[in-house]
């Protein structure tokens, strides 16, 4: 049987990942975080071997791995080299990653333990990955906040933060491609509590 799937998008740290891991603490919901597939298929012979073809070998360690934050410094910014950068990695670790989301959707469905799988993909839009979405919401939360969460939470710089959005699709684009809002200004709870009524009048699930 199909279960349905749903992402949440939004700014940067507007709460996406927190919002499903919180909703997946309250019922069967799988969570397929598109970041850490993204982390993982770093670590793939092929793909660890283009990097070097195209970045260099100053973005591989000495154990032969990719290192995440020298990629991050050369793909993300406001220059032309940033942008063509960013595209570069972009077209080597985007295939991988959506065939390995395909299969843990697939894996998920197959194991009839779940009610409802979450895409967590930042870049669903961007990517087009949103053909596999039966629903998809946008988190709404103000930059300000979004900006105090990151930079207290994931010691981020200001200048992180700006860099990376800078290369993402606007937070009008998003919100238009979406088919609810869910406010995160305020406590966790209330932005699930929203999400979990959206998904009662949707879905025919045990939520
Ligand atoms: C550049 C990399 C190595 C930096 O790794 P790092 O651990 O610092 O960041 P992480 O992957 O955890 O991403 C954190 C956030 O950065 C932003 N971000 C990541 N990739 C991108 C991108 N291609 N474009 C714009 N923003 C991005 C997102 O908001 C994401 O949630 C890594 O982000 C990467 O490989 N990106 C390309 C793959 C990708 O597009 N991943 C996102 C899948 S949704
Ligand atoms: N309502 C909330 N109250 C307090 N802290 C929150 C709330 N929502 C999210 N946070 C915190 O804000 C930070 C950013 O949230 P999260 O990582 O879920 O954002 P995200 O939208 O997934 O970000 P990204 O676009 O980078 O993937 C996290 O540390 C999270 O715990």
């Amino acid at each position: 049987m199909d279960i349905p799937v749903i992402s949440l998008i939004g700014g940067i740290g507007s709460g996406k990942s927190a919002i499903s891991q919180e909703l997946a603490k309250r019922y069967a919901v799988q969570v397929i975080n598109a970041d850490e597939v993204g982390h993982e298929v770093l670590h793939e012979p092929t793909v660890i071997q283009q990097l070097q073809e195209s970045f260099g070998s100053e973005i591989i360690n000495g154990e032969g791995q990719a290192v995440r934050p020298r990629i991050a410094a050369l793909v993300f910014g406001e220059t032309p080299e940033h942008r063509t950068n960013l595209k570069r990695l972009e077209d080597i670790v985007h295939p991988h990653i959506r065939s390995r989301v395909d299969h843990l959707i697939q894996q998920s469905i197959r194991s009839g333990s779940y009610d409802l799988i979450i895409l967590d993909a930042a870049l669903l839009l961007e990517a087009g990955w949103d053909q596999v979405c039966d629903l998809v919401f946008f988190v709404d939360v103000s930059e300000e906040i979004r900006l105090q969460r990151v930079t207290q939470n994931r010691n981020w710089s200001e200048e992180e933060f700006r860099k990376r959005e800078f290369n993402q699709l606007s937070l009008v684009d998003k919100k238009t491609r979406a088919e609810y809002t869910i406010e995160n200004n305020d406590d966790l709870s209330s932005a699930v509590d929203q999400l979990e009524t959206y998904l009662k009048q949707h879905f025919q699930v045990n939520l």
